[in-house]
C-alpha cells in the first residue's frame, strides 16, 4: 500500500493518531524544555488552536467537529482553571474524577447526535446538554462530602499504584471508548469519526498522565493540529474527490489542466450502453458499474492519473507519454473491465438478507453480468490547450463507438 492508501485507509489514520500520541509522550521532556520560556504562550496555546477548529468546522459544514472543539474547550478549560491544585486534595479529585467520567462518553455521543450547525436548534440542544451537564458538575463538587468521597474510592475507585492518578474503572472507560471510535472509524472512516478519536485520544492521554507539568498543554495542542489537519484534509477530498467512485473528479482535471506540459497524452472513456444497463439493472447497479470504474482504472492506472469526468466518462492522463505508448496500458485496463463479471444486485438481499438466503436456498448462484468501455486517446499537439485535446480525444472516443465500441482508437 503506498501513502496516500496508508493516509485514507481507516487503519492507517488509528495508527497515526497513536503514533502521534507515541511521539508526544516519548518527547514530553525535550518539548517542555523547549516550551518553557513562554510558559502563556503555550497555555493560550489550545484556546488559539480549537477556536480555529470551531471556525473552520461551520465554515467548512464539518459540524460534529465543531461540537468535539466545544468539548475539548471545556474540558480545557475546566483543567485550567478547576484543576491546578493538588489532586489529593477530595475535591478537586473528584472534579477530576468526573472530567474523566463525562468527556469520553460526551465525545461519543458526538458521533450519534445529529450534524447541526452550533446556531440552530439541534446545535443549541446539544450546548444546552452541556451546559446542564456543567452545572450539575458544578453543583455535585461543590456539595459532595469528603468522607463520601473516600468511602467512595476505597470500593470504586482505585488506581493502579503511581502509574497514574486516574482510577482503574474509569481508564477502563477511556480505553473502552477509545476502541469504540476506533471500530467505528474501521467501519465508517468519515472525517467526524477521526475527529472523535483524535479527541479521545489527547483527552486520555491528559488524564492519564495528569501529574505531568504543561501535559494538558501540549496534549490539547497536539489534539487543535490535527483536527486542523483532518479539516482541511476532507475539505480537499470534499472539493476533488468524486464521492461515488472515490477517484479525484472533474474540478480535480481542470486543475491538473493548467499544469500540464508540452507532452502527454489524455484518453476519454465511457462506458457502452450505459443507459440501456441503468434501465435493465436500475440506478444502483448503474452505481456499482462507476465504483467499478473507479477502482480498476486506480488499479491499472500505472503512471496515468484517473479522473472522473462526469456522469459515465472518464479521463486518464499520461504525463510524458505519448498515445501510442499509452495504448497497451489502456486496451489492458479496458479488457480488464470487459472481463469482469459483475454480480447483479438483488433488491430482496439488500433488504431482508436472511429471509432472501433462506427463500433462495444456500446453493443459488449469484447471476453476474459484464460491461464494456470505448476509448479515445489524442496526444498534445503544438499550439493546442489541453481542453482541445481533450476535444479531440472526445471525439476519437465518438470514433470508437462508431466503430462498435469497446475497443481503443488513438490519434
Ligand atoms: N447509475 C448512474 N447512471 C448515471 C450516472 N451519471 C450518468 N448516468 C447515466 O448514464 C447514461 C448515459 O447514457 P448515454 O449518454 O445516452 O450513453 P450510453 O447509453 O452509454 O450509450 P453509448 O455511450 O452510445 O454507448 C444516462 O442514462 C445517465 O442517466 C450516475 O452517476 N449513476
Amino acid at each position: 500500500m503506498n501513502l496516500t492508501g496508508l493516509i485514507k485507509s481507516a487503519g492507517g489514520r488509528i495508527l497515526l493518531q497513536l503514533m502521534a500520541a507515541i511521539i508526544l509522550i516519548v518527547t514530553l521532556n525535550p518539548l517542555r524544555a523547549v516550551t518553557a520560556p513562554y510558559p502563556e504562550l503555550v497555555l493560550l496555546f489550545p484556546y488559539l488552536l480549537l477556536g480555529t477548529v470551531l471556525l473552520l468546522s461551520q465554515l467548512f459544514n464539518q459540524l460534529r467537529t465543531g461540537f468535539l472543539a466545544v468539548l475539548m474547550l471545556l474540558a480545557y478549560a475546566i483543567i485550567q482553571l478547576r484543576l491546578q491544585q493538588p489532586l489529593p486534595e477530595a475535591n478537586t479529585r473528584f472534579a477530576y474524577q468526573l472530567l474523566a467520567l463525562m468527556m469520553p462518553l460526551n465525545l461519543l455521543l458526538v458521533l450519534a447526535w445529529p450534524a447541526r450547525r452550533l446556531l440552530s436548534p439541534g446545535g443549541f440542544g446539544f450546548l444546552l446538554f452541556i451546559g446542564l451537564q456543567l452545572v450539575a458538575g458544578y453543583w455535585l463538587t461543590g456539595t459532595i462530602q469528603p468522607e463520601q468521597l473516600l468511602s467512595w474510592r476505597e470500593t470504586y475507585l482505585m488506581t493502579p499504584g503511581e502509574l497514574t492518578p486516574l482510577p482503574i474503572l474509569l481508564l477502563l472507560l477511556g480505553l473502552v471508548a477509545i476502541c469504540g471510535a476506533a471500530l467505528v472509524m474501521s467501519y465508517r472512516n468519515t472525517g467526524a469519526d477521526m475527529a472523535a478519536l483524535t479527541c479521545l485520544i489527547a483527552t486520555e492521554l491528559t488524564l492519564v498522565y495528569f501529574q505531568e507539568s504543561m501535559i494538558s498543554s501540549l496534549a490539547f495542542s497536539l489534539c487543535g493540529v490535527l483536527l486542523i489537519i483532518n479539516l482541511i484534509y476532507r475539505s480537499h477530498e470534499l472539493a476533488f474527490i468524486d464521492s461515488l467512485t472515490q477517484i479525484p473528479g472533474r474540478r480535480a482535471l481542470e486543475n491538473e489542466m493548467k499544469h500540464l506540459g508540452r507532452h502527454y497524452a489524455l484518453a476519454m472513456m465511457d462506458v457502452d450502453h450505459f443507459k440501456k444497463f441503468n434501465d435493465t439493472y436500475g440506478h444502483k447497479m448503474g452505481d456499482d458499474v462507476l465504483r467499478l470504474m473507479g477502482k480498476l482504472m486506480q488499479d491499472y492506472a500505472g503512471k496515468a492519473r484517473v479522473y472522473r469526468y462526469g456522469g459515465e466518462e472518464f479521463t486518464m492522463l499520461f504525463k510524458g507519454q505519448d498515445a501510442r505508448a499509452s495504448e497497451d496500458h489502456l486496451n489492458e485496463f479496458r479488457e480488464a473491465v470487459a472481463d469482469y463479471p459483475l454480480a447483479i444486485r438483488d433488491e430482496d438481499r439488500d433488504k431482508d438478507d436472511q429471509k432472501g438466503k433462506q427463500r433462495r436456498g444456500t446453493k443459488s448462484k449469484v447471476k453476474t453480468v459484464n460491461v464494456t468501455i470505448s476509448i479515445g486517446v489524442a496526444d498534445y499537439q503544438d499550439g493546442k490547450t489541453p481542453q482541445e485535446v481533450m476535444k479531440v480525444a472526445d471525439e476519437l472516443l465518438y470514433k470508437a463507438k462508431k466503430a462498435g465500441r469497446n475497443c481503443v482508437v488513438t490519434s
